[in-house]
């Protein structure tokens, strides 16, 4: 059975890539396939453009942009919300489809198609408040100001691990400023993000300004990076990644938005019941089999309820399922690949080599050779691969601690910034830790904490600029400053 007969309406499976309206193949015959990371299956394939054809993506968006930017605000909000109520309405095909490509559980996929769509219904109201400012005027006769105005091409480039969130977080905002996209979507997940055009196209947005291209992603990036017409770059992915893209930017002298790695510490007080706080550290560190940016990758936890905090977590972890993502009451699927799967072990190698104890992780039982069962370490510490590298896998390191201060320094022990987790009740403590902690979002006694109105984004390497909340438009926006001088009467405001 193809993966287009499961779904209720099956063109909502696209197998080509989606450029200036157009359903296109590659002009080489290159392509890739794409499988189901549960069965091995091939799910289907996409061709890889020519780059010839990327450059075709690039003037078909720039023919776009004289309409698009050209319409009311509430114009582009209706077709913004038109396209919201299609992804609310086609949400279980999009669930399967993602579930299929990324493996996650079929209740974290419906969950990631409300995120995503959440997005698209925020922007589309915030493209209606991008003011500009009045100043006040120092020049006499004269009336100063600002107008927001969108920046142009917006290149977006996408992981594989939030396949539909990671777009609409960054196309709603760029088309509510009135900026068309290309999208570059991981070759592990392509669908979804084909899925999206095609409900895109039913919204009536216009040909040009949602386009998906798929392709060798060097060869690709490389293109959109020296394109001088694309005028911002908004990349999710690895820091690895994100560093070349942005020295490949400069040429071009881009607005460039990077959404990076992340390290999270998950900090657990002596105030803490240790069970609520185990129970926790599970929920952030196993979401998405760990293949998160916020998960929690470092636990550190104070000296005076480590072993009790250790039992109730092996505990927990011991009552997660891992399985088929289709599968009822699975919580962790697949791996998105082998090479994860190997990345995850040999972390786990390393740290035990370096002297950490293995409490809990059974490979053997691996239901498939994708898949990877939750680790418990502790004794974890510096020296280790697990402490540095972001595992993106379901591995839990655990670290006690003896003070405020040591926490503290043990957190910010790593070159990411993304998010950070605080587990006490002491307001003191609270204040003094999340003041001292230099990541981009910390968030207190909560597991969750993203959202559409919150400032998504990293400081250190884990990136440049914020998605989401209020800011997130402007990293599409331009300001314009106007002096309107010689006005005669105008003074004094
Ligand atoms: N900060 C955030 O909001 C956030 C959200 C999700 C994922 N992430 C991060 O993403 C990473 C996992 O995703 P991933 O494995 O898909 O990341 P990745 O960097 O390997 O790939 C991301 C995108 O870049 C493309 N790409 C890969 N190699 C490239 C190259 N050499 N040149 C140009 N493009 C290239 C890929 O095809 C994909 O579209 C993790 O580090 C995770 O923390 C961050
Ligand atoms: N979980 C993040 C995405 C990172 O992988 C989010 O909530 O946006």
């Amino acid at each position: 059975m193809t993966l287009s007969n499961k779904l209720s309406d099956p063109r909502l499976f696209r197998q080509y890539a989606y450029v200036d309206g157009k359903w296109t193949h590659g002009d080489g015959g290159r392509e890739e396939a794409v499988f189901d990371p549960a069965t091995g299956e091939t799910l289907g394939h996409i061709p890889w453009l020519e780059p010839h054809q990327i450059t075709e993506a690039v003037d078909a968006a720039e023919a776009a942009f004289v309409h698009w930017r050209a319409l009311r605000a509430d114009e582009r909000c209706e077709r913004l919300l038109a396209w919201y109520d299609l992804l609310q309405a086609n949400r279980e095909d999009l669930a399967l489809i993602m579930t299929l490509e990324q493996g996650k559980p079929l209740p974290d996929a419906r969950g990631e198609v409300e995120y995503g769509a959440s997005f698209v219904r925020w922007f589309a109201e915030e493209g209606k408040r991008t003011f500009g400012e009045t100043i006040p005027s120092h020049i006499p006769n004269a009336a100063l100001g600002t107008i927001k105005e969108p920046v142009g091409i917006a290149a977006l480039i996408t992981p594989w691990n939030f396949p539909l969130a990671m777009i609409t977080r960054k196309a709603a905002a760029a088309m509510a400023a009135g900026c068309p996209v290309i999208v570059k979507p991981a070759g592990e997940t392509p669908f979804s993000a084909l899925a999206l055009a095609e409900l895109a196209e039913r919204a009536g947005i216009p040909a040009g300004v949602f386009n998906v291209v798929l392709g060798e992603p060097p060869e690709v990036s490389r293109i959109l990076c020296a394109e001088d017409r694309v005028k911002a770059l908004s990349f999710t992915g690895s820091t690895r990644v994100g560093r070349l893209l942005l020295e490949q930017c400069a040429n071009t002298v881009k607005r460039v938005s990077l959404e990076l790695g992340g390290n999270a510490p998950f900090i657990v007080g002596p105030d803490m019941d240790p069970r609520e706080a185990a129970f926790a550290a599970v929920a952030a560190k196993f979401q998405t089999a760990g293949q998160d940016c916020l998960a929690a990758d470092r636990i550190l936890v104070h000296e005076s309820i480590h072993d009790e905090f250790v039992e109730h977590f092996a505990e927990r972890m011991a009552a997660l399922t891992v399985g088929n993502g289709l599968e009822n009451e699975v919580d962790l699927g697949p791996l998105i690949h082998r090479q994860a799967v190997e990345k995850a072990a040999a972390i786990v190698d390393d740290a035990i080599s370096k002297g950490a104890t293995l409490v809990a992780g059974d490979q053997t039982q691996a239901p498939g050779e994708n898949f990877f069962m939750p680790v418990l370490l502790t004794g974890v510490t510096h020296d280790m691969k697990i402490w540095h590298e972001e595992s993106f896998a379901p591995v839990a390191g655990i670290t006690a601690y003896a003070d405020d201060d040591q926490v503290i320094e043990m957190a910010n022990d790593t070159e990411y910034g993304l998010a950070a987790y605080i587990y006490t009740h002491d307001i003191r403590r609270i204040w003094k830790i999340l003041r001292a902690l230099e990541f981009g979002m910390v968030s207190v006694n909560s597991v969750k904490m993203t959202g559409p109105p919150v400032p998504f984004g990293g400081v250190k390497h884990s990136g440049l600029g914020r998605e989401g909340g209020v800011t997130g438009i402007d990293e599409y926006l331009e300001t314009k400053y106007y002096c309107l001088g010689a006005l005669g009467s105008v003074s004094g405001s």
